[in-house]
């Protein structure tokens, strides 16, 4: 019982939000707070109208304390699949957002809604268990040396376990896995024509260009929950476009990810006997502006450190404007290379609390 008390305070004061914030009728309000009433009452949960989980879905954008880009908060593109029920038609509907939100390069925020685990004809909790639509493998090789991307190793042996047989090259990109309920998971290599890549070269050193790096276009993010009003969309992959330094100065070049600033180094001739030559620096340098170059040259949106910053900072101002508190987390909204030269850096009064709508971490399904 208090767990529906539980849903009942969270719907309430969210219906209570979407009315207020979108200026609908507060007679409206009243009769769709007595509907949620009487459904949770007899069915112990409820449904969200279009409405109010595209409204939902913004506000947990603009809500969440880790992410820079909330600027464009109001433009998120929700995709409705609440009705989608079977593994085959969840994929189909993953490949549909893959070519929606890569749009040739003019990269779309959006977000697809599958059903949220309290629905009522539910066949179980839908799990997509990929943690990004679009993902490189990383193989453990007999040597105990990782061909490809360490971060993907656990994920990778759970395809080959579920009878994935990868190319086994440094950049294989990884086969959707779906689960619904206990059921057994099931796996879908993605269209090549679907995957946009991009190889990486440096406007000024060809030489750099012979390193053969490069990434994939679309960050979609596909193991988080989206919570909003009480309700639990356990499946809700949601993509942006990049920040360079997301690819440049952690994908490619962590240590326990692709490992690549010692060969970009050498490319550059910088001297790797010394810390204090700062070769790591100036390769970092390097390989950031390689990335921003070639996306940007292959007509693939990304957004730069100091632009995506100033655009925080744009986006705190708006909010406080209009009357609302800036969820924020300092030590994720400060980007990885260069902080202390961007606003963010100096921005003291950020504060983070528990809000919702918002999206959550989940277990691992695996
Ligand atoms: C439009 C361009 C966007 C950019 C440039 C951007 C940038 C970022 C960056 C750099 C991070 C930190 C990631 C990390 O350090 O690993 C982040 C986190 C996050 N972003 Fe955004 N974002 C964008 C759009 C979106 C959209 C459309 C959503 C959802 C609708 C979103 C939701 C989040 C969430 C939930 C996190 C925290 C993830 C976690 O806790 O692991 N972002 N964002
Ligand atoms: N640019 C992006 N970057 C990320 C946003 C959220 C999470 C991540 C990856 O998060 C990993 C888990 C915590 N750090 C790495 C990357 C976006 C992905 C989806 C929408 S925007």
């Amino acid at each position: 019982i208090n767990e529906i008390a539980i849903i009942e305070n969270e719907a309430f004061e969210f219906v209570r939000q979407f009315y207020e914030e979108t200026g609908r009728p507060s007679n409206e309000m009243q009769s769709r707070l007595a509907a949620v009433e009487a459904s949770l009452r007899e069915t112990g949960t409820y449904s969200h109208t279009v409405d109010e989980l595209a409204f939902g879905a913004r506000v947990a954008w603009r809500n969440n304390a880790r992410c820079i880009g909330r600027l464009f908060w109001e433009s998120l593109e929700v995709i409705d699949c609440r009705s989608v029920r079977t593994e085959d038609r969840i994929a189909e509907a993953l490949f549909n957002h893959i070519a929606f939100a890569t749009n040739e390069g003019r990269i779309r925020p959006t977000i697809t809604v599958f059903a949220p685990d309290s629905a009522e004809d539910e066949e179980g909790m839908i799990r997509i268990w990929n943690h990004q639509l679009v993902r490189y493998a990383g193989y453990r090789t007999a040597e105990g040396e990782i061909l490809g991307d360490p971060a993907s190793v656990d994920f990778t042996e759970q395809c080959l376990r579920l009878g994935w047989e990868g190319k086994g090259t440094k950049y294989d990109v990884l086969p959707l896995v779906i689960q619904i309920g206990n059921r057994q998971p099931r796996l879908y290599e993605l269209p090549s024509h679907l995957v946009k890549e991009v190889s990486l070269v440096h406007p000024d050193n060809s030489a750099f260009d012979e390193l053969g790096l490069r990434w994939y276009a679309v960050p979609i993010l596909s193991d988080m929950a989206l919570e909003i009003g009480g309700l639990r969309y356990t499946a809700a992959p949601f993509n942006g476009w990049y920040m360079g330094t997301e690819i440049g100065a952690r994908n490619l070049s962590d240590v326990n990810r692709y490992d690549e600033l010692p060969r970009v180094a050498d490319a550059f001739g910088f001297d790797r006997s010394t810390n204090a030559s700062l070769w790591k620096d100036r390769s970092l340098v390097e390989l950031n502006a390689a990335v921003i170059h070639s996306f940007k040259a292959n007509g693939v949106s990304i957004v730069d450190h100091h632009t995506a910053a100033e655009q925080f900072m744009r986006f705190a101002k708006r909010e406080q404007d209009n009357g609302r508190e800036v969820n924020a987390r300092w030590s994720w909204l400060i980007p990885p290379m260069s902080p202390a030269a961007t606003p963010v850096w100096h921005q003291e009064n950020l504060r983070e609390g528990r809000v919702r709508p918002d999206f959550v971490a989940q277990q691992r399904p695996y």
